[in-house]
């Protein structure tokens, strides 16, 4: 497959001196689905501006299906569709004339923009809004017209930003289902998310940036066979006492994450069964409200990389005491 978007060694300092990229490579082939996740400020929004022409490189180079941004920035628009983080501005408009409106600026003619734009409208199901303007429509609706503005006539490489924000969960689906036909036409799409699940379902490759760097990148399967241990034991304390330190004969697979009054302790299967009778245990004694053993998903992997409230010190619990056996 060809590499439609391919970034090396991107680097981005704004005026101030923040460094939102630092060394970003990243390629996305045509047909492809490639999520980017991170942090807010993990520099995502920045890479993309970047691609679209709308901020300059520092240095490092990007190539639009072989053109330049940075030197050919009006051939590149027209070769990349962005659906931006903000809301569209459909003040006074309607979806059916935004939707219509942008591929015809996009470079449609008359016939084939009517007909893109009713094949969006009812993809989305937005036929009950098509013709309201933009001041009396909700959240939801306003992102997937936007979503139909940037698929309009998307070229070569779309990107898009949380496009699922807002939109409710059936119509979700339906624009995940649009944004595969769209990688199924051809087009490379890069779509920043915060919604972890939701990537793991439904992108090809998963790109983690934090810090204005790439921190890890593959498929899901590739990337969750990188945490620790096969499950989690997620415990919620009843009290700010906090939760007595793992038995000694229950193997830790890692150090625990926690977070206020709720604590994941990593395990392998053969310490499942010991485990679940310890959470018992501490259910019965009051000391747990709930406590549950999942399987590690891409989630794990996640905060892993870019930071979750890992306990400064793998061995000590809340307050103090030793967790791991
Ligand atoms: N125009 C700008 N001038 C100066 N600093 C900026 C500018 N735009 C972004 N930044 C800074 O660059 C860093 C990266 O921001 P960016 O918006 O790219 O992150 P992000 O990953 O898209 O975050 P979010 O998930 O919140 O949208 C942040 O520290 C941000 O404050």
């Amino acid at each position: 497959m060809e590499d439609l978007l391919i970034i090396e060694d991107l680097v981005k300092c704004y005026r101030g001196g923040t460094r939102a990229n630092d060394g970003v490579s990243l390629q996305v082939e045509t047909g492809e689905v490639v999520g980017l996740l991170g942090h807010n400020g993990a520099g995502k929004t920045t890479l993309i501006n970047q691609v679209a022409g709308l901020a300059v490189p520092t240095s490092g180079t990007i190539r639009v299906d072989g053109c330049d941004p940075v030197a050919e920035p009006a051939r590149v628009r027209r070769m990349v569709a962005v659906m931006p983080q903000a809301h569209a501005p459909l003040a006074g408009v309607t979806p059916r004339q935004a939707i219509r409106t942008m591929a015809r600026i996009r470079g449609m003619n008359k016939h084939d923009s009517r007909a893109r734009t009713d094949e969006l409208i009812d993809a989305l199901d937005l036929g009950a809004w098509a013709d309201t303007t933009g001041e009396r429509l909700s959240g939801g609706v306003r992102r997937l017209t936007a979503y139909g503005m940037a698929a309009s006539s998307p070229g070569r490489v779309v990107m898009l930003d949380e496009p699922t924000n807002d939109v409710d969960p059936v119509r979700r689906r339906l624009l995940w289902e649009q944004i595969r036909e769209l990688a199924d036409r051809g087009c490379a799409v890069l779509l920043v998310t915060h919604n972890v699940a939701e990537a793991e379902r439904s992108v090809d490759r998963i790109v983690v940036m934090g810090s204005g760097k790439v921190l890890a990148e593959g498929t899901a399967a590739q990337l969750r066979s990188r945490t620790v241990g096969e499950f989690r034991l997620e415990l919620t304390a009843a009290s700010a006492d906090g939760i007595p330190p793992l038995p000694g004969h229950i193997p830790a697979a890692g150090p625990p994450l926690r977070a206020v009054r709720r604590l994941a302790i990593p395990l392998d299967s053969q310490a499942a069964s010991a485990a679940l009778a310890w959470g018992q245990q501490l259910r019965a004694a009051g000391i747990v409200d709930e406590f549950a053993l999942v399987p590690v998903g891409l989630e794990d992997v996640y905060l892993q990389l870019a930071g979750g409230e890992t306990a400064p010190d793998a061995e000590k619990g809340e307050h103090g005491e030793s967790l791991a056996a």
